[in-house]
């Protein structure tokens, strides 16, 4: 079944995402992802075979526009490797969107560990 994924990361960890990206794109090319600007950006060089979709960038609301689109039920997981060493500006929107992944309980991965796990589960698909 094709699910819609949202795909986020802060700056210091989009060489994560690239990687977690390209090691996964066989899973991945089968849904359609939701990306904050920035991310959807590496996430297209990660993996040309990707339908990538993306909102605006984290900082000028596109958290926000990921958390909105949870809240309507249709984002499936959310894939979200943020920088816990860095200060950031919109950081009220950071967790506000880790608060709605939690609120309507979607598959939620922070690290590429638990994404790995998610992939290995065969939660998104085999
Ligand atoms: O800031 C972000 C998440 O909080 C991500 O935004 P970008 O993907 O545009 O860098």
């Amino acid at each position: 079944m094709a699910l819609t994924l949202a795909l986020v990361a802060h700056d210091q960890k989009k060489a994560d995402m690239a990687d977690w990206v390209a090691r996964n794109h066989q899973v991945l090319r089968r849904h359609t992802i939701i990306s904050t600007a920035t991310t959807g950006r590496i996430v297209a060089e990660a993996a040309v075979d990707i339908k990538i979709q993306t909102v605006k960038s984290g900082p000028w609301g596109g958290d926000q526009q990921i958390g909105a689109m949870i809240a309507e039920g249709r984002i499936d997981a959310l894939i979200f490797f943020p920088d816990p060493l860095t200060p950031m500006p919109h950081d009220v929107d950071v967790k506000a969107l880790l608060r709605l992944a939690l609120v309507y309980d979607i598959p939620c991965a922070c690290n590429p560990s638990t994404a790995d796990l998610l992939v290995k589960a065969g939660l998104l698909g085999n």
